[in-house]
């Protein structure tokens, strides 16, 4: 259970968050909206343990983020909006090469099945020849190298095409259902929102998303 309880984040003088409280249970798949500069992106990587806020707490099962980052922060995949791979080595050397960085060893085989169930085949091509979608695919097999519990996805899908929308959203729905994974992901696509997560977070003061949500008949938080 990943629990925040009235966080403040400010920049220089601007305030991006303030009083932000939710929950989310294991095995979630939450969907994170909002216009631009809501500060979404600012959120997940306070959730990453990237920045920490500059009030309130965050706890994941039931350990609080200021004395238990590093126990935390190896339960967490994280895959920011840019891309964040090697673009002259193949699909397999990428996985090699992050695979020896992670805390947790998981074999080749094992790297080779999570693309694999990702449908990404392309195992001996370099990243350079893959497609945007497919490199997004790579991005998010990267992230998952060391199995976290904790699935944060800034814009994941932006971008590529319905196919990989659907074979990413289809790997995530498994991997939630499966592994218990809880998933928070970004997406300006309210289709792909609709289709893929289980409720949505509403961020900012544009209500816009909300009226758009509810007339699809999506439950929406606002956060
Ligand atoms: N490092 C930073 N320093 C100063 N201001 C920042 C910084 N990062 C973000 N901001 C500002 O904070 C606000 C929230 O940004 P954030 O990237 O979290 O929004 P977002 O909802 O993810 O936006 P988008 O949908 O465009 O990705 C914006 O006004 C942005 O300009």
């Amino acid at each position: 259970m990943l629990e925040v309880q009235s966080i403040y984040k400010q920049y220089d003088k601007k305030t991006v968050l303030e009083n932000v409280s939710l929950s989310i249970g294991e095995g979630e798949i939450v969907g994170l909206v909002g216009e631009n500069g809501a500060g979404k992106s600012t959120l997940l990587q306070l959730l990453a343990t990237l920045m920490k806020p500059d009030a309130g707490e965050i706890y994941w099962q039931g350990l609080a983020y200021r004395q238990h980052v590093k126990a935390i922060k190896q339960q967490i995949g994280f895959v920011p909006q840019d891309l964040a791979i090697w673009e002259h080595f193949s699909v397999e050397d990428n996985m090699r090469y992050f695979e020896r960085l992670s805390w947790k060893r998981i074999g080749i085989a094992a790297c080779q099945q999570i693309c694999r169930d990702m449908q990404l085949p392309q195992w001996k091509e370099p990243a350079s020849s893959l497609s945007g979608g497919m490199k997004r695919k790579l991005n998010l097999a990267i992230s998952l190298i060391h199995q976290p519990k904790l699935l944060l996805l800034d814009e994941p899908t932006v971008g590529i095409d319905m196919r990989s929308k659907q074979e990413i959203g289809r790997f995530l729905r498994q991997l939630a259902e499966t592994h218990g994974t809880t998933i928070i992901y970004t997406s300006h696509d309210m289709n792909e929102i609709e289709q893929f997560t289980d409720r949505v977070l509403l961020i900012g003061k544009d209500r816009y998303y909300e009226e758009l949500l509810r007339t699809k008949g999506i439950q929406v938080d606002c956060l």
